[in-house]
Parts: C-alpha cells; sequence; structure tokens
C-alpha cells in the first residue's frame, strides 16, 4: 500500500523526479525524463512495482524530515531506541547521466540499518537482469541500465538487493543509483560527498536569486524551487506534475497523466517565475514555445512533450492497480487534441508580460503572433473543451471567450508599443466585439453574475481570473457578483471547487476535491474586490493545506482532510506565489500579467 499523496517529498535534478515516502521510501521514479516509463512505480500498485527503502532494520522508530533550507536536498531523520539517524536524498543536477544520491549519517547511538532496492522498469512490470559490480550490482532490462554503488556490501535477495549495516555516531554511508543506457558505456559511479556540495550549491545560488521579500518568502522560495525542479532543464518545458493517475477522488476514474507540458500551466508558470525575478528560466521556456509552436497555426496544441512532441497518445496500464485502487492507469493524455481557446490568450499574455518585464521580443517572433492571431480570428466563436478539459463535448465557454479578448488585446498592445506593422485596427475591432458578447451572453441576468457558459445557470472558477487579467476590473460590480457567487456555490467547507461536478456534464462520474489553484485564484480576487481581510484569512489557511514539505496536489478532499490529484502540481503552486505576490502589493490587483495593468481594464 502506498503512503498518502502529502507523506511524499520530492527530490529532482530538473530533468526528472522521485518522490520519497515519509519512512524513507522511494515510490515513482521515471528515468531518464519526467515522461519516461517508471522503474519505480509503488505508487500506484504495491511493493511489486518497484521501490527503494532505507530504514532501520528492526524495532519501532518514527521519522521528522526537511529540506536544508533553500535546496531540494530532503533530510529524514530516523529516531530509534538506539539512536538517530538521518537519511539525505538527492539528485544532483545532471550532466551526462543522473543519479540519486542517499547518504546515511549517525547522529547519536548506534542503529542497524537494511536497504532493499527493486527496480522494476516499464512502469513496475520488468524484473531487471542484475549481475554483480564492485561495491554493487548492475542491473538491465532492455534499454535501460541502471548501476547501484554503495559503501557498504550489498546482495541478492528475492528479486530485489539488499543491504543490512549499522551506523554509529560519525559514521557515514552512501548508496548512489545511477541511470545509463544499456548499449552505451556504463556510468562511472559519482563521488556522493562531493554531489551533495554541488547540489546544495546548486540550489542555494539558484533561491538566493529571489527578488520577492514579503511577509511569505520562505513559502514563495519553497513553491519556486518546486516549479524549478518541474522545469526540463535541456528544453525550458514545464510539466504540470510529475505523477500520472494520482486521483482526484480516491477510488474514481478522474486520473490522469500531468507530465507534460501544457501551453496554460507553462505560461502561468513563467508569470510565477518573473514575478520571482527568474528571468532565465522565463526566456528558455519562450524559446521552447517558439519551436514547439513551428508549423502550421491550425496545429497548434494545447500541450506537448518535454521536447515539443505532439504525438501523446493515451493508454491505460492493465497492470497497475492504481493508487488505493483507483484506475484506470493512465499513460498519455488524448486532452492534447482537444480545441481549448483560452491557450491564445495566455500565450499572448506571457509574450506581453516579457517584453514588459526583461523588454524580450523579436518581430520575427511576433510574425508567429501574427500568425496564430489569424488562426484565432476564424476560430474564436466556435465552442471549445474549455480550460478543465471536459469531456462532455464542447460548449461556448464564457472563460475561453475571454481569453480571446485577452489574446487580442494583449497583441494591440505589443504592437503599438513596439511600433510592429500589424492589423491593430481588425484586432481592436474584434477584441471590442468578443467584450460585448461575453458581456452579453456569458452574464446570465437571473444569476445577476457571469456564468461558466453562454445560456447556463452554472459558476465557474475560471472567472476569478477575470480582474486579473483585466478584463474588467475588482470595482465592476458584476465581477464582485461573480466573486460572492462563487463564494456561496462553489465554497463547500471554504474552499473552491472549479465547477458542480454534479450539475455540470462533463463526460465522468461526478466528485472531485476542491481545487488548490482556484483557492488561491479566489485570494487575488477579493483583494481585487476590496476584501483584503478575507483574502489574508483564505491565503493563510490554505498554505496550511502544503505538506509537511511545503508541497501541494492539485485537489483537497474536504471529507478526508487529505490531498488528492497529481503531485506535486505546478498549476497550486503558481496559484501561491501569485496569490501571495498580490497580497503583498499596495493597491488593487489589476492584471495577470502585472504590466498589462490599468490599460487593459475596460469598462
Ligand atoms: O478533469 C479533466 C481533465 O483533467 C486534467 O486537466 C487538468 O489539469 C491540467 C494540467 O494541470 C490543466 O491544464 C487543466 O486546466 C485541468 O483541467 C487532465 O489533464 C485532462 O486530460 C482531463 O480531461
Amino acid at each position: 500500500m502506498p503512503s498518502r499523496i502529502e507523506d511524499y517529498a520530492l527530490i529532482g535534478d530538473c530533468e526528472t523526479a522521485a518522490l520519497v515516502d515519509k519512512k524513507g521510501c522511494i515510490d515513482w521514479l521515471c528515468w531518464p525524463d519526467f515522461s519516461s516509463e517508471a522503474c519505480f512505480a509503488a505508487l500506484l500498485g504495491s511493493c511489486e512495482n518497484g521501490y527503494w527503502w532505507i530504514r532501520p532494520d528492526d524495532g519501532e522508530w518514527t521519522t521528522t524530515r526537511c529540506y536544508r533550507d533553500h535546496t531540494l536536498i530532503l533530510e529524514t531523520t530516523f529516531k530509534h531506541s538506539g539512536g538517530t539517524v538521518r537519511l539525505i536524498d538527492f539528485m544532483p543536477i545532471r550532466e551526462r547521466f543522473s543519479d540519486v544520491v542517499r547518504i546515511i549519517e549517525g547522529v547519536s547511538g548506534r542503529v542497524r540499518m537494511r536497504m532493499d532496492l527493486a527496480l522494476r522498469f516499464d512502469y513496475g512490470r520488468t524484473v531487471p537482469w542484475v549481475t554483480r559490480i564492485a561495491n554493487g550490482v548492475r542491473a538491465v532490462a532492455g534499454p535501460n541500465l541502471a548501476m547501484l554503488h554503495a559503501s557498504v556490501p550489498v546482495h541478492g535477495e528475492d528479486l530485489k538487493t539488499v543491504a543490512e549495516f549499522e551506523v554509529k555516531q560519525g559514521n557515514r554511508i552512501w548508496f548512489t543509483l545511477t541511470y545509463g543506457e544499456s548499449h552505451r558505456d556504463d556510468p562511472d559511479p559519482i563521488d556522493a560527498a562531493q554531489a551533495l556540495k554541488d547540489t546544495e550549491q546548486f540550489w542555494t545560488g539558484w533561491a538566493g536569486k529571489l527578488e520577492y521579500e514579503g511577509k511569505y518568502r520562505n513559502i514563495v522560495e519553497h513553491s519556486l524551487i518546486t516549479l524549478k525542479a518541474m522545469t526540463f532543464r535541456p528544453t525550458g518545458g514545464v510539466v504540470a506534475a510529475m505523477t500520472t493517475s494520482l486521483p482526484e477522488f480516491i477510488g474514481g476514474v478522474r486520473n490522469w497523466d500531468y507530465r507534460y507540458c501544457w501551453l496554460r500551466d507553462t505560461t502561468f508558470t513563467l508569470l510565477a517565475l518573473t514575478a520571482g525575478g527568474y528571468y532565465d528560466e522565463a526566456a528558455a521556456w519562450q524559446d521552447w514555445l517558439l519551436r514547439a509552436l513551428a508549423g502550421s497555426p491550425d496545429q497548434i496544441q494545447i500541450m506537448y512533450g518535454l521536447r515539443g512532441e505532439r504525438q501523446l497518445i493515451e493508454w491505460e496500464s492493465d497492470w497497475l492497480p492504481g493508487y488505493e485502487g483507483s484506475r484506470p492507469v493512465r499513460i498519455g493524455n488524448a486532452a492534447a487534441t482537444q480545441v481549448q481557446l483560452d491557450i491564445y490568450g495566455e500565450m499572448l499574455d506571457c509574450f506581453f508580460h516579457a517584453q514588459q518585464s526583461m523588454g524580450r521580443h523579436a518581430e520575427q517572433d511576433f510574425r508567429i503572433l501574427v500568425l496564430l492571431l489569424e488562426h484565432l480570428q476564424q476560430i474564436w466563436p466556435d465552442p471549445d473543451e474549455g480550460i478543465w478539459e471536459t469531456r462532455g463535448g464542447r460548449r461556448q465557454f464564457t472563460y475561453s471567450k475571454m481569453m480571446a479578448w485577452v489574446a487580442f488585446d494583449r497583441a494591440v498592445k505589443l504592437a503599438e508599443q513596439l511600433k510592429y506593422r500589424a492589423p491593430v485596427d481588425k484586432w481592436k475591432k474584434i477584441r471590442d466585439e468578443i467584450h460585448q458578447q461575453v458581456c452579453a451572453q456569458g452574464f446570465n441576468q437571473k444569476k445577476g453574475c457571469f456564468v461558466q457558459s453562454y445560456g447556463s445557470d452554472q459558476l465557474d472558477a475560471a472567472l476569478l481570473l477575470m480582474p486579473q487579467v483585466g478584463f474588467l476590473p475588482g470595482t465592476d460590480p458584476r465581477v464582485r457578483a461573480t466573486v460572492e457567487a462563487i463564494e456561496r456555490e462553489l465554497m463547500p467547507g471554504g474552499l473552491v471547487l472549479r465547477y458542480d461536478t454534479s450539475k455540470v456534464e462533463d463526460g465522468l462520474p461526478p466528485g472531485e476535491g476542491v481545487f488548490i489553484a482556484c483557492s488561491f485564484w479566489m485570494v487575488s480576487s477579493l483583494k481585487a474586490i476590496g476584501r483584503e481581510n478575507d483574502a489574508r484569512k483564505l491565503f493563510e489557511r490554505l498554505i496550511t493545506l502544503r505538506n509537511d514539505v511545503g508541497l501541494l496536489s492539485e485537489e483537497y478532499d474536504l471529507k478526508a482532510r487529505r490531498l488528492v490529484g497529481n503531485f506535486p502540481q505546478a498549476f497550486s503552486h503558481i496559484a501561491l506565489v501569485v496569490a501571495a505576490t498580490d497580497l503583498e502589493r499596495g493597491e488593487q490587483v489589476t492584471g495577470l500579467s502585472r504590466d498589462a495593468g490599468a490599460g487593459a481594464v475596460r469598462g
């Protein structure tokens, strides 16, 4: 049985990452990349599906854990009647090979420890062929190779590699596991102590660049470190989460693969990173985007692979029983072929913001945006699957239209600011037409607020972003009414549902947790409508949902009081950073891209 989702911590090398539970067990690792097959998949099944566990060998023990300050280096402290032992887990920032390093330090007394390594490649299915090497083992399964090196003897037992050893105060024992390709030369072992120093230097150096100085600095820093860890360093793509199929409802079917780069999630990530002063990542991601977009504008996808791959075919694993029995376990994501009109607004907003904060724009990049807008001009009146990627048929989603307005609005501003040749008058006309249409058809007179889709009486938490994107200001009574209607109808237990799954036909059985990102959006919206105290109270409550090492999944189950959905999820951490930044700002929130501000707000 895997641990609860909130019992996991993340370690990573900015190309992939592993989840370590509170007992010192790694239950999830996709190697070599975030979206590769997992070699530890106990998270979605049982120990049969691969894990790596280091813990005291016998007797009772408890653990506490934390990250070393300003890093992604995890320290788990075991308290045993015999003494105290510290396990230091991390992945060095990758050079040629990817490694997981586990160092065991004797803090006091003497404790007998045990290490069990069960590699199961192909998402927990394939037991590798294992041979002995000096100080460790070499495991091969098809293209995959993993080399274990250890400072203590290891042996084989029940299709696992095992070590039993004693740790006394002052002792240091290490294990390194390195990924390689089975048809190439074996990777050399790394020096665990040197790797620890280098990794610490990397993360403290990175965290030291944070420009946010507000009250929530530590929390913001940790969320940004998490986002950095989810950014694929070779290309700048950002994964929505590092897991697949952690359920949005325990035992349910809302289980999806998030190990890909959504344009929406990544543009929001970029805004969070630049808000923190991290411009290199933002620039790398813009380059990623321009490469991914290459091709015909009508073939644009809402999500891509880490390197911009387009084929993300969805299939179901028939051998993994799923997290706490939540089936199916899906690999790939069919949402890749959906139409979601909002992505144009998010992209344009992101380019606009990059220009405002970094002055980074080239006319040839703008030409690509012009082509995208030509395409949007044709399709914006059509129904789409919307931000929530419903699988119950296309609709006229209000949020999608609002973001189409954002696309034309930011394009006009960019062209005017940079004095580029562009059909600005035509764009202004479309922008105004969309604005009028949303205000007429997205607003339900009877309810007195904006609603999820034209003609509907259902609410949608995505509309909380209305003042942030500058569509209407927080002072507009229609915005206030919408925020307060969401507060009344979509906030069971004080946190925000994205919509009511029992009333909206989304192609799936009803039931899911409250959506953490939407709950943070509510913080910004409350501030925007002038209710700063309520905004702050909500924020203070939301940060208590973070687990002991500061991580959030996609959703929270209010009844079971536990995190649900993929973990850690970029969306949740992005929304946290944005809400924290908004709370610290003197004036009211006026733009998702901070500088869209007053100019973007229309009556
Ligand atoms: O619930 C249905 C959909 O759920 C996923 O989408 C959600 O996660 C995405 C990544 O964070 C986010 O961009 C989107 O707005 C969310 O609704 C899933 O990936 C979809 O396939 C699924 O239809």
